[in-house]
């Protein structure tokens, strides 16, 4: 069964809510050209009004999460199987991924049934023979504490990574060498691309992530430095299987919530912001979802 059949019990009462917060918030969302989107600072939010009714929007996301795991549930094996593979070769593939220098990436986990990167971090790690684009830099999300706190940790292999206590792998604080790992906020160099995980995304950029705001924060932060150094933003690039794509209007969404500039799905990559736009124009790789 698919997520929007799914959604079609709750899409009323859900969308009507959604609807009237997105009213608010499309003002605002991409309020920005393709050059000053990238350069903008984040106060570009700071007069608007918050949502009318922040409770009902808690509870909406906790329902829509609910609904996306059951369906991602459903999933046969083999179809995840396929649509990882689908989205792995799109990334691999990709102008925007080949031509990337740093790049931040989520390290997935399969008992969340998250969208597979292995294939990608295998290949960022250890580039394939040929290769002419050099070794990328990669940097990893390791959770600090539950207040929505997580850094990107520099790895340059997959020993670097351990489990935590949720079973996801991340780097440890220091690496083998004694040394620190680079956090990403502190290094001189600023990531171009950032791929990003979640449970719910439409075609207008919206993300629903699992709840902690820990993304939501770093890539607030991250798009302030960015502005603070006038250097470009990175581009935002979310990574779904065909059951976490929802109809506009679904997902809730607060000021807090940082949208994605692409969506990669297995029917392909969807850009949404002119920053994307631009990245994926040259290839003419663009495809709508179906
Ligand atoms: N691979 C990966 N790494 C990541 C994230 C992620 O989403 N994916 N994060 C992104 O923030 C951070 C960790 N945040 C997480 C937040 C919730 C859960 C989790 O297990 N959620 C359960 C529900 C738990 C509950 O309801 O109490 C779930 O979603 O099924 C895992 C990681 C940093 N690292
Ligand atoms: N930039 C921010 N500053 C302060 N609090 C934030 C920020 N972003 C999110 N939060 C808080 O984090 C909590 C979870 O937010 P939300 O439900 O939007 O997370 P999410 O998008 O599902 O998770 P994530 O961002 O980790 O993917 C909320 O209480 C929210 O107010």
């Amino acid at each position: 069964m698919t997520a929007e059949a799914l959604l079609q019990n709750g899409k009323a009462a859900a969308a009507a809510a959604a609807v009237m917060i997105r009213c608010h918030l499309l003002a605002c969302r991409f309020p920005f050209s393709a050059d000053s989107r990238r350069h903008s600072s984040t106060t570009a939010m700071a007069g608007a009004a918050p949502p009318s009714d922040p409770a009902a929007v808690v509870s909406q996301k906790r329902a829509l999460r609910t609904k996306i795991r059951s369906a991602l549930r459903t999933l046969p094996p083999y179809q995840r199987t396929q649509e990882d593979d689908a989205i792995q070769d799109i990334v691999l593939n990709s102008p925007w991924f080949k031509s990337s220098k740093r790049l931040c990436a989520y390290v997935s986990c399969d008992s969340l049934r998250e969208v597979g990167t292995s294939r990608i971090l295998s290949e960022i790690l250890s580039p394939a023979a040929g290769d002419s684009q050099g070794r990328k830099k990669l940097y990893v999300p390791r959770v600090e504490d539950k207040n929505s706190h997580m850094r990107m940790l520099h790895i340059s292999q997959l020993d670097d990574l351990v489990a935590n206590s949720m079973n996801i792998l991340e780097p440890s604080p220091v690496g083998d060498d004694g040394n620190p790992r680079e956090d990403v906020m502190l290094a001189s160099d600023p990531v171009d691309l950032f791929l990003v995980p979640g449970l719910a995304f439409d075609r207008s950029g919206n993300r629903l992530g699992r709840g902690g705001g820990y993304y939501d924060t770093l890539l607030r932060r991250y798009q302030a430095l960015c502005a603070k150094r006038q250097c470009n933003r990175p581009l935002l690039v979310a990574l779904a299987y065909s059951a976490q794509v929802v109809d506009e209007g679904i997902i809730p969404v607060t000021l807090h919530d940082v949208p994605v500039d692409a969506l990669v799905s297995p029917s392909g990559t969807v850009p949404i912001s002119a920053a994307a736009l631009q990245s994926l124009a040259p290839m003419g790789e663009r495809s709508s979802l179906g």
